[in-house]
C-alpha cells in the first residue's frame, strides 16, 4: 500500500533511504534544513556535499518547509545525526499537534545522546507525547548509503518493542536488494547501533598505525564482548548483539572504507589531529559522541570497557594511542569463558 513518508535529514543516508522509499512506489517528501541543498535536489537529482556521484531520480522531491513535508505522511523517518534527534523531534511535535496527526515514526540514527544517555527512540518519545505518534521503530544494521544507493545487497533490522510496527516498516523498506529483518529488542538493536561506532574508531585506528589483521579481528571480538557487556546491563537481549545490529554492524563498520568512524580513526592512527578529523570530515562522526556516553555509562554500572577506555582516553584525554594499546595488551591475564563477565 502506497503510503506518505516524510524524511528528515537530506545527508547521505537520509537521501539513500527517501530514495529507496521512493523507488517502493511511496510518496516521499525530503526535507532539509538548508534551502540551497533543497534546490540542488530538486533541479541536478544530486546531492553533492554528501553522495558525490550518485544521481537521484527526478521524481524525489526536497524541501525546506517541515509544515509541508509532515501534511498528510503517515510516516515520518528520522535520519538526522543523533545530536540534533532532540530539536528535530520539538519542532516535530509541534507540527504534529497543530495537525492532530499521530503517524509511525522510525528512525535510523545511531547514537546515544551527551549528558543524558538516551537512545534515540527514549529521545523520540520525550519529544512526541503518544497522542501524536502510532509507534516508534529503528531501523538499524549493516549499511553503507554509497552501496545501497548502487542496489547492492543489503540486509538491516526493523526493531521495536511492537512486532507489528517492525513488520510494518519491513514492508515499507524491504525490495530485491534490501532485505529487512524484524526484532523486538529495540534496546539491543539500538545499543548495539550506536556502541559499535566505537569500536569502529580504534579498527581504523590500528590500520592508520599499520597493524595486521589479526589485531583487526581481536580488537572486533574483545569490542562486542565489551558492548554486549554494557548492553545487557541495560536490558539488551545478549542474542541481539551476534545479529544484523550488532556483529553485523560491527563488521561493516570495522572494515568498510565507507564508514566515517573507521576512516576518523584511521586518521586518527596515521597521526592527524582529532579537531581536524572532524572538520574535514564534513560528516557526523557518531562515535565520538558515544564513546564519552559509554565511557561514563559504565563506570556508572561498574562495568569494565577496557576498549572504550582506551578510545575515550585517545579522544578526549589526549592520550598517546600506542601506549593505550600498550595498557591493553599489558593488562593481567584473563579467561574468556565467560565473556558476559570478564572484561
Ligand atoms: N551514512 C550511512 O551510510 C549511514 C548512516 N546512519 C546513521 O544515520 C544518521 C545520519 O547519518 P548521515 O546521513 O550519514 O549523516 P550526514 O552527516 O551525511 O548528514 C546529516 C544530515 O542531517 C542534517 N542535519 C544535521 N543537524 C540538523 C538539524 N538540526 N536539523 C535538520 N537537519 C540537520 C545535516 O545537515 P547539514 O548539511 O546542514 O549539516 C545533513 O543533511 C547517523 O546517526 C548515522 O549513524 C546509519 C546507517 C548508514
Ligand atoms: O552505520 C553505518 C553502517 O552500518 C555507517 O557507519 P559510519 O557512520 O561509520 O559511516
Amino acid at each position: 500500500m502506497t503510503k506518505k513518508v516524510a524524511v528528515l535529514g537530506a545527508g547521505s543516508w537520509g537521501s539513500v533511504l527517501a530514495s529507496v522509499l521512493l523507488e517502493n512506489g511511496h510518496q516521499v517528501e525530503l526535507w532539509t534544513n538548508k534551502e540551497s541543498q533543497a534546490a540542488e535536489i530538486n533541479a541536478e537529482h544530486t546531492n553533492s556535499k554528501y553522495l558525490a556521484d550518485f544521481h537521484f531520480s527526478d521524481k524525489l522531491h526536497a524541501t525546506t518547509d517541515l509544515h509541508a513535508a509532515l501534511t498528510a505522511a503517515q510516516v515520518v523517518l528520522f535520519v538526522v545525526p543523533t545530536k540534533a534527534i532532540r530539536e528535530v523531534a520539538v519542532q516535530v511535535c509541534d507540527e504534529l499537534r497543530a495537525m492532530n496527526s499521530a503517524p509511525l515514526l522510525i528512525h535510523a540514527s545511531k547514537g546515544l545522546e551527551l549528558e543524558t544517555y538516551k537512545r534515540v527512540s527514549q529521545i523520540i518519545e520525550e519529544e512526541i507525547p503518544a497522542g501524536y505518534r502510532s509507534g516508534i521503530v529503528a531501523l538499524s544494521g549493516p549499511s553503507h548509503a554509497e552501496e545501497v544507493a548502487k542496489k547492492d545487497l543489503t540486509l538491516i533490522t526493523a526493531a521495536s518493542e511492537d512486532l507489528k510496527q517492525a513488520e510494518e516498516t519491513q514492508a515499507l523498506f524491504m525490495n530485491e536488494y534490501l532485505r529487512i529483518y524484524t526484532n523486538t529488542d529495540l534496546i539491543g538493536v539500538e545499543l548495539g547501533a550506536a556502541f559499535k561506532n566505537i569500536i569502529a574508531l580504534g579498527a581504523g585506528a590500528l590500520h592508520g598505525l599499520g597493524y595486521g589483521d589479526d589485531a583487526k579481528a581481536a580488537l572486533m571480538t574483545r569490542g562486542l564482548a565489551e558492548i554486549s557487556r554494557l548492553g545487557v546491563a541495560f536490558g539488551a537481549d545478549p542474542l541481539t548483539f551476534i545479529g544484523l545490529s550488532g556483529v553485523g554492524d560491527l563488521i561493516v563498520t570495522c572494515t568498510s572504507v565507507h564508514s566515517r568512524n573507521w576512516r576518523a580513526g584511521d586518521q586518527l592512527g596515521s597521526g592527524k589531529k582529532l579537531a581536524d578529523v572532524i572538520n574535514d570530515m564534513g560528516m557526523v562522526i557518531e562515535g565520538i559522541n558515544t564513546c564519552k556516553a559509554a565511557y561514563e555509562l559504565s563506570l556508572q554500572k561498574g562495568i569494565e570497557m577496557p576498549i572504550t577506555q582506551a578510545i575515550y582516553n585517545v579522544l578526549y584525554q589526549g592520550a598517546d594511542i600506542k601506549q593505550e594499546i600498550t595498557c591493553l595488551m599489558t593488562r593481567e591475564g584473563k579467561a574468556e569463558i565467560g565473556t558476559q563477565q570478564q572484561a
